[in-house]
């Protein structure tokens, strides 16, 4: 797993068209631009509206690089570069699941189809063939950063996370708790909560030996969902959160039977966060998964106690559990980001899951069925923009993650993590035998930025990214 290491690594300019989000809501379009990133693929310059032709060398002479040992990559006409996106959610071990789901809700959905194939993820080679292909799928999607769920096993769990290092996608990489015998299969569980925390802490060792600084791989705290957790490993867990700072990934509030279930299983607990909270496991860096029947209290608490979302669109249609409350979310101040929530979701591109939040967001704004009594301004509210849910694929997943300060946007100190986006120009005259493969997107050319962003959001797929780089180091790139 070392050849990463070997690289002979290059300072890089990048030149034309650069596009991020500043904020929610609000893309830059930042034309003619010089983005210079040094050899440890942290951005060091950002040179607005220069030449392109001949502003490489002042570039080398202000930050006294070699013009001679440089790569240059420069956008065509039609491309533009964009942040990586930010999974905030994604089982890699469901991943040869995607779109299997039938007409099942969450809990006969983990019976029938998730525990059984995680539970045949204890192969090695199984593990090995599902796992390359999803971090060699998601990276061609754009996806630069993943947090994902492994399953309860040690050994594919660690092989997950140098996957993820080999293949240098940045990612935090979660081995799965569930020790209670209420949820969980018998053929699939920890035998107990010290077994439970013993092989997390084994996972966590692995991680900071391949990667002792955690500059591209994180372990990440999973207990999988309060129903699937006992009390004791919860505290556990919370306790080792407290001690090592390390983040926390977790399910909360997605289907009603899940809620009945909570509320038999912890009577202690006012609410499903409040189980969470009592156990230390709500508080900054924790990522809890679909959110979606919250009361006022709960999305409260959240929001005081620092915790984030991942709102998984996809996977809350296909499972028929309900439309997430972005909107007041985003209002009480709570980090949202994206996830795909393969297998939940039926798509391990995180573009899907962008235009899929906004077309959920459009259903809670209807004015009949489940959100007939919501006052119309508030409605109207929820809608999400295309620059709002890129907002949330980007910045807001890098806030949940806590590496804000890292990835996310473009900007002097943060690291190169990029997506070159390529949509298919239309020609002038058109061959009807054409058959070059632009793509979904067509752009005549007369589009302003901000349409040609739109038609990306929602007819782009992974034809259109072109080149994937992380931390600097390409990681991908279309032939
Ligand atoms: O969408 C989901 N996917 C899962 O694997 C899971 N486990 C608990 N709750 C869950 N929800």
């Amino acid at each position: 797993m070392e050849s990463s290491h070997h690289h002979h690594k290059r300072n890089q300019i990048f030149l034309g068209t650069f596009i991020h989000s500043v904020k929610l809501g609000e893309l830059q379009y930042m034309h003619d631009t010089a983005v210079c990133v040094d050899k440890h693929g942290k951005i060091v310059a950002i040179e607005p509206q220069c030449d392109l032709s001949n502003v490489t060398e002042a570039l080398c002479q202000k930050l006294s690089w070699d013009a001679h040992d440089l790569a240059i990559t420069i956008t065509k006409e039609g491309q533009f570069f964009f942040p990586g996106f930010i999974d905030t959610h994604i089982h890699a071990p469901q991943y040869p699941n995607v779109g299997i789901f039938g007409k099942s809700t969450l809990l006969d959905w983990l019976n029938k189809y998730t525990f059984p194939m995680e539970a045949s993820l204890e192969s090695l080679p199984k593990a090995r063939r599902v796992y390359t292909s999803c971090v060699r799928r998601t990276l061609a999607h754009g996806t630069t950063t993943a947090a994902y769920y492994a399953t309860i096993h040690v050994a594919t769990t660690n092989l997950l996370a140098d996957l993820c290092h080999a293949m240098g996608q940045r990612a935090f990489v979660g081995r799965v708790c569930m020790d209670s015998a209420d949820v969980n299969p018998a053929y699939y569980r920890d035998e107990s909560a010290d077994e439970s925390l013993s092989r997390t802490r084994a996972s966590i060792a692995h991680i900071r030996n391949i990667d002792p600084s955690y500059a591209l791989i994180c372990p990440i705290l999973t207990p999988r969902f309060a129903p699937s957790c006992t009390r004791d490993a919860m505290a556990q867990l919370g306790a080792l959160r407290c001690s090592s700072g390390l983040p926390v990934q977790t399910h909360i509030s997605e289907n009603a039977a899940e809620l009945a279930l909570v509320k038999a299983m912890f009577p202690e607990c006012g609410s499903y966060a409040d189980v969470y909270d009592k156990y230390s496991l709500l508080g900054a860096r924790t990522v809890l998964g679909h959110a979606i029947h919250l009361t006022d209290y709960e999305i409260n608490l959240i929001s005081e106690r620092g915790a984030g979302v991942a709102h998984c669109p996809c996977s809350n249609s296909a499972l028929t559990s309900g439309e997430a409350p972005v909107r007041r979310l985003l209002d009480a101040g709570v980090g949202v980001g994206l996830g795909t929530d393969v297998s939940g979701g039926y798509s391990a591109s995180v573009l899907e899951a962008v235009r899929s939040a906004a077309l959920v967001s459009n259903h809670r704004a209807m004015p009949m069925g489940k959100w007939a009594e919501t006052p119309a301004e508030e409605r109207e509210r929820a809608k999400l923009s295309v620059e709002e849910v890129l907002h949330l694929a980007t910045r807001g997943g890098a806030g949940v993650l806590g590496i804000a300060d890292r990835v996310g946007g473009f900007e002097v100190g943060m690291e190169w993590d990029a997506q070159l986006v390529g949509l298919g120009l239309v020609d002038e005259c058109p061959d009807e035998c054409d058959m070059r493969d632009h793509g979904n997107v067509d752009v005549f050319g007369w589009e302003a930025w901000d349409e040609r962003v739109a038609k990306w959001v929602f007819n782009g797929d992974d034809r259109n990214v072109k080149k994937v780089w992380v931390r600097g180091r390409l990681v991908h790139e279309r032939k």
